[in-house]
Order: structure tokens, then sequence, then C-alpha cells
């Protein structure tokens, strides 16, 4: 195995973040997973619960990160007004909304029981 390549592999993956952080609706993403593992910690979760949650977390925010890099290869592909870029873009964002509402139900499901 080579580590620089690795190392070299996973800085390139942290500029992706970065890059990605300069988006309004991945920041949106990423203070509402603060807010939920912060509910967590004051709530208190199971270990199957904080299992769940992190893996619905993560699934909203590569989501994000992909239909980031979509939008990105859209627009070096297709700077132009053009129907299929739009529905590339528009079916990238369906994706983030479909797992943005079923991490919606999913935190409801953990944390209304417990609060009431
Ligand atoms: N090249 C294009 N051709 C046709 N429609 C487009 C094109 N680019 C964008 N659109 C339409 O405009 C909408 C907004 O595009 P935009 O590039 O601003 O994306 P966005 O979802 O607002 O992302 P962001 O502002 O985070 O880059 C898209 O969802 C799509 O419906």
């Amino acid at each position: 195995m080579n580590v620089r390549k690795f190392f070299r592999s996973f800085r390139y993956a942290m500029e992706g973040l970065v890059t990605a952080v300069q988006e309004q609706n991945f920041r949106f993403h990423l203070v509402s997973a603060v807010i939920v593992l912060m509910a967590g910690l004051l709530t208190g979760l199971s270990i199957v619960e904080w299992c769940i949650i992190t893996l619905v977390i993560a699934f909203v925010i590569g989501t994000e990160l992909i239909n980031t890099a979509i939008e990105r290869v859209v627009d070096l592909a297709s700077p132009e007004i053009h129907p299929l870029a739009k529905q590339a873009k528009d079916v990238a964002a369906g994706a983030v909304l479909v797992f943005a509402l079923a991490s919606v139900i999913i935190g409801l499901l953990i944390f209304l029981p417990k609060w009431f």
C-alpha cells in the first residue's frame, strides 16, 4: 500500500468537503446534524439509536455531497440552458430531498416517544 498516495487522496477528499461547505444547502445539513447530535446527547439514546442517527446523517450529507458534485459536472458540461442539464440537477436534488424527508421521519420516531 502506498501511504503517501493514501494521504494525498485523503487531502483531496478534505478539499472536497471544504468546497462543499461553501454551499448554503450543505451548511444547512451540517447545522441540522449538529442540532440532532446535541439533542441526542441531551435526550440520551441507545447504541442502536446512535447508529441509526449516525447513518441517517451520513446518508443525507453524503447525498448532498454527490448532489454538489453533479451540479459542478453539469455546469462544466452544459454551461448553457439545456433541458437535460435541468433534469440532471433536479433529479440529484430530488435524491437529497428523499433522504432528508426520511431523516425527519426517523428523527421523529426516535425522539418523540422520549420527549412525550
Ligand atoms: N444548465 C441548465 N439548464 C437548464 N436548467 C438549469 C441549468 N442549470 C440550472 N438549472 C435549473 O436551475 C435550478 C437551480 O440551478 P443552480 O445551478 O442554481 O442549482 P442550485 O440547486 O440552486 O444549486 P447551488 O445554488 O447550490 O449551486 C436547477 O435546479 C435547475 O432546475
